[in-house]
């Protein structure tokens, strides 16, 4: 179980690491400028020593030394130090930047072909916090555990290469040292801290689920004088939050503390046997002092390694949430090859279809049958849960039948294109989304290019233009968040607005004057009527009370199948 554990978690990081492949050659480049950086720092503080010392141990015995060549590559040194210092942080910095706004786009892409129903069971603020939190986590991969580790892999060999030249044992010493902090130590940091960093991911999410959903049920809380409770479980949950991170930090401070220490035993270690080494005439005062510089240097690409392995198990645990939502495949799957056209004007035939929305679920449609000819109105009555609903979303092919077939025009709707089929329907719905923006703005999402013409049109027919004559702004008002500004009779005629500006020949119309007053809903008849008028329509209604001027057949839906009504 552990090792199946292991190996995930590997393919995981392999997968993140594959995920940033299209960024290779800037990656190759900030890897190169940080490797510069620290080797030439590492070598300066060698250098400098063995030239500190050459120069003392010169003085003392007043001999004469050359000092142009050991200072010219010290400046050497410092320069490339300097600029691969910044050059390091300008491309790493910008790769991780992009390479975020990549992942963005890369799960946006994944997410988009998922049904309504798919990304509804995750919840808004599970998505925005998988979109945003844990893809921003994901940078913690590339910056705090890739860079360091493959730094270390490079770099340090280089240096007990070096050490060995001069005093194997020393290089050898240094090497259990590294090894010991570099990999033991993070080894034991990243068990210590699995649980939690993993527990610590799920939980932030959670925690600003909560919080989102507070915020958006707060009027109820307020109402069922529940607020102060809700803040109080947050409270808890923050808490908690709060305690998980001390204990990360615990462990991780535990693993790079001893990294200080490891680098000053390696020191002293290569002091000793450098010390036994001058004693025999192996080498020479100011070596030894290089070796030791060298030794404690090269620890600088150890420290990172301890932080790098508990960065890791949070941004495991952060990618294994961004992949899960990446994979799920869609409900529907896009046609394959080219789908035929669809219909100008469709006529639409449900053929004994059966759906459910999982194997364990109750079946919603069994045999169900119904024939919408084209340019005919049409009404499907039913009680609440009878699977009204359903019919639309299978018809918009947002679910898919698992028996029967819908046919348009004769042609298999399974064969069609989904996009392309759902740019002939036009949907009114109880709850369309209002958007957080201008009249005019919450209009054009219909027809992008539409002219003022088509909008004063559009505006006419839903009878929007004397409430709009009303508004400060006319059509530049803007409407508040899911349309808190406007009333939901006016937020009707928005989406009425919409369709006729869309003017698609397929039109379903779900509950259209539901939760209006009885005012309201008969003021919104004339509307619907020109709405409605030469399309192919389904309307889907608990009753009909009303609205029977506006269709020419009625069907009620019971049991899952479709009865003709006189
Ligand atoms: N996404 C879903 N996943 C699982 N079950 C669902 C889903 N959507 C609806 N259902 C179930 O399918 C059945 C039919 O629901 P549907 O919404 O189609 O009914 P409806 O007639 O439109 O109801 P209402 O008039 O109240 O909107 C219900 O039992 C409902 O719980």
């Amino acid at each position: 179980m552990k090792a199946r554990h292991e190996t995930s978690s590997w393919s995981l990081f392999w997968r993140v690491i594959g995920l940033l492949w299209p960024y290779k050659r800037w990656i190759a480049l900030g890897l190169f400028c940080s490797l510069a950086a620290s080797l030439s720092g590492i070598a300066l503080l060698a250098v400098s020593g063995w030239f500190l010392s050459s120069m003392a141990l010169a003085g003392v015995a007043g001999a004469t030394m050359n000092y142009f060549t050991p200072s010219a590559i010290i400046r050497g040194l410092a320069l490339v130090r300097i600029s691969g210092r910044y050059a390091e942080r300008l491309i790493n910095h910008d790769v991780t930047l992009r390479a975020l706004a990549g992942l963005r786009l890369w799960l946006y892409d994944r997410l988009w072909p998922l049904s309504p129903g798919q990304t509804a069971m995750l919840g808004h603020s599970q998505l925005f916090s998988r979109m945003r939190a844990d893809i921003d986590r994901l940078e913690h991969v590339y910056l705090a555990v890739f860079m360091p580790a493959v730094m270390a892999l490079i770099g340090f060999p280089l240096i007990l290469w070096v050490t060995a030249g001069y005093l194997g044992a020393a290089a050898m010493a240094t090497g259990l040292m590294a090894l010991l902090a570099g990999v033991v130590l993070p080894l034991w940091a990243q068990r210590r801290s699995r649980a939690t960093g993993e527990a610590l991911v799920s939980a932030e999410a959670g925690l600003r689920q909560q919080v989102g959903d507070i915020i958006l049920g707060a009027a109820e809380l307020e109402l069922y004088g529940q607020s102060a409770a809700a803040a109080a479980r947050v409270e808890a949950l923050s808490r908690q939050q709060e305690d998980r991170k001390a204990r990360l930090d615990s462990v991780q401070s535990a693993g790079s503390g001893l990294v200080p220490w490891a680098a000053a035993t390696a020191t002293a270690w290569t002091l000793w046997l450098g010390a036994g080494a001058l004693g025999v005439g192996h080498l020479a005062g100011p070596d030894v002092a290089m070796l030791c510089l060298l030794a404690m240097g090269g620890f600088e690409l150890i420290g990172p390694l301890p932080e790098a392995m508990s960065q890791l198990v949070a941004s495991l645990a952060a990618a294994r949430r961004v992949f899960e939502l990446a994979d799920q495949s869609p409900r529907i799957p896009a046609a394959s090859g080219a789908a035929p056209g669809v219909p100008a004007r469709p006529s639409i035939r449900f053929e004994h279809v059966a759906m459910r929305y999982g194997d364990h679920s109750p079946p919603v449609l069994t045999d169900f049958d119904l024939e919408l000819p084209a340019g005919r109105r049409v009404a499907l009555l039913g009680p609440s849960g009878a699977g009204k609903s359903s019919v639309l979303q299978v018809l918009l092919r947002f679910e898919p039948i698992q028996q029967g077939r819908i046919v348009i025009d004769g042609l298999d709707l399974a064969a069609l294109d989904p996009e392309a089929w759902r740019s002939r329907v036009s949907v009114v719905e109880q709850r369309t989304h209002i958007f957080n923006a201008s009249l005019r703005d919450n209009l054009l999402i219909a027809r992008p290019g539409a002219s003022e013409a088509q909008l004063q049109a559009a505006l006419d027919g839903a009878q929007l233009q004397g409430f709009v004559a009303g508004l400060p702004e006319g059509l530049e008002t803007w409407l508040g968040e899911g349309g808190a500004l406007i009333s939901g009779g006016e937020g009707r005629r928005v989406a009425i607005a919409r369709a006729l500006l869309a003017d698609r020949p397929v039109l379903l119309l779900d509950e259209p004057t539901e939760g209006l007053d009885p005012a309201t809903a008969q003021s919104l008849l004339g509307a619907l009527e020109t709405l409605t008028r030469g399309r192919t329509v389904l309307l889907i209604s608990h009753q009909l009370a009303g609205l029977q001027q506006l269709v020419e057949a009625r069907y009620r839906l019971e049991r899952g199948r479709c009865v003709a009504l006189s």
